[in-house]
């Protein structure tokens, strides 16, 4: 059995770490802390967990975190990860942050977009977590940047074409919406019932901080820089992030050899799936599962092709790679803790 803390234990995506870890064959939870709920009985604050998990709160301290576990996973908002990976490093133990600290390879960018200055450890072995990507990188890595829901969505989706070069670089458009859950929860006017129920918005227009993100791990697939057009939106759901991509299929490429590359490129691969020619992704079919499904069209009449994409944005999107990341790490099977599927309806 390994160890395992939760840092931001009562955040979304923490109380979903929370809920997969407790169930995990190979995993005991031994800390989780808290900012406003120190002191509280977790599944007091949580009942959905009565019966399964219960252990107070604790306040922040790195040190005690360090003693007593294996992992430290940190769910915390951006910027907070950086200031202790350093000693938890140090100790030989392994960091996995939800957040975006550890996401980008040119620091520059993550000050540019995230407003804080960044500094790369000693000993310090990072790796974009992304496991259909990275796998071997993530095996050998200490601290692990889960990547963000937006971008799994998209990276998933583009992956095979770029790869195999069957799209122009040029002209991706990528339209992303998401439920409110993925804004966390925290108090926020625009995601109160009233504000957000039977509403649909677009956000972060040209200028929301998982462009540079995407770009990044579309252009190291290709070999080039890459510039994507990404507006996401908030829909009244509570989960689910469901991308629809638009790119231009190079002339000489059928919709036949698309499909082809994505059986290729996923094939073994647990949590992708490819739809049937024909069948297009529901988030409701990957409500509550660390799935992520994918459905492709050409349009005869533009020459675009048109790729769709569900998750879950708390599962597969943010504690469920989490925790596929870590199955890596130590060695166990990735679909350890995450071998159930969405519920439905
Ligand atoms: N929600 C999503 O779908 C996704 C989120 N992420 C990223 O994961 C991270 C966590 O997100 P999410 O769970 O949604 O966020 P929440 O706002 O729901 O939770 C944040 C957690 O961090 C704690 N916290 C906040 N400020 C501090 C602080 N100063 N010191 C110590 N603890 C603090 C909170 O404690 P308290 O409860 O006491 O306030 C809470 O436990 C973020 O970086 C987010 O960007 C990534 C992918 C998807
Ligand atoms: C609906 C909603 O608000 N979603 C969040 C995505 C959260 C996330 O993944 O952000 P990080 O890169 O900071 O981890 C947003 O758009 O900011």
């Amino acid at each position: 059995m390994i160890k395992a803390c939760v840092v931001g234990a009562t955040g979304y995506t923490g109380v979903e770490l929370v809920r997969l870890l407790s169930r995990h064959p190979e995993v005991v939870i031994v800390g989780i802390t808290s900012n406003n709920y120190a002191g509280r009985e977790y599944d007091d604050l949580y009942p959905s967990l009565k019966g399964y998990f219960s252990m107070k709160c604790d306040e922040l301290n790195v040190k005690e975190l360090i003693k007593k576990s294996d992992v430290i996973f940190t769910a915390l908002p951006s910027g907070h990860a950086l200031e202790f990976a350093g000693e938890i490093i140090s100790s030989g133990k392994k960091l996995i942050d939800l957040g975006a600290d550890f996401r980008f390879d040119d620091p520059l960018v993550y000050e540019k977009w995230y407003g804080k200055p960044f500094k790369l450890h000693e000993g310090v072995r990072r790796v974009y977590g992304l496991p259909e990507i990275y796998r071997k990188k993530i095996k050998n890595a200490n601290v692990i940047g889960n990547p963000g829901c937006y971008p799994t969505s998209a990276i998933l989706a583009l992956a095979p074409c770029l790869k195999y070069g069957l799209i122009l670089t040029e002209d991706i458009i990528i339209d992303s919406k998401s439920g409110v859950s993925g804004a966390g929860h925290s108090l926020t006017l625009g995601n109160l019932y009233a504000e957000c129920n039977e509403s649909t918005k677009a956000y972060g227009v040209a200028n929301h901080r998982h462009t540079p993100e995407i770009e990044q791990e579309l252009g190291k697939i290709c070999g080039k820089e890459i510039k994507v057009t990404f507006t996401p939106h908030l829909v009244p759901m509570t989960r689910g992030i469901l991308s629809t991509i638009y790119c231009n299929l190079k002339e000489d490429i059928s919709v036949k050899e698309v499909r082809e590359a994505y059986v290729d490129f996923y094939k073994g691969e647990f949590f992708v799936k490819l739809l049937e020619e024909g069948r297009f992704p529901r988030t409701k079919d990957t409500y509550g599962s660390n799935h992520c499904h994918i459905g492709l069209a050409y349009d005869e009449h533009t020459g675009k092709l048109i790729i769709i994409s569900a998750i879950d944005n708390l599962m597969k999107g943010a504690s469920g790679q989490a925790v596929q990341n870590m199955n890596i790490l130590f060695d166990f099977p990735e679909y350890m803790g995450l071998d159930f599927p969405a519920i439905y309806p």
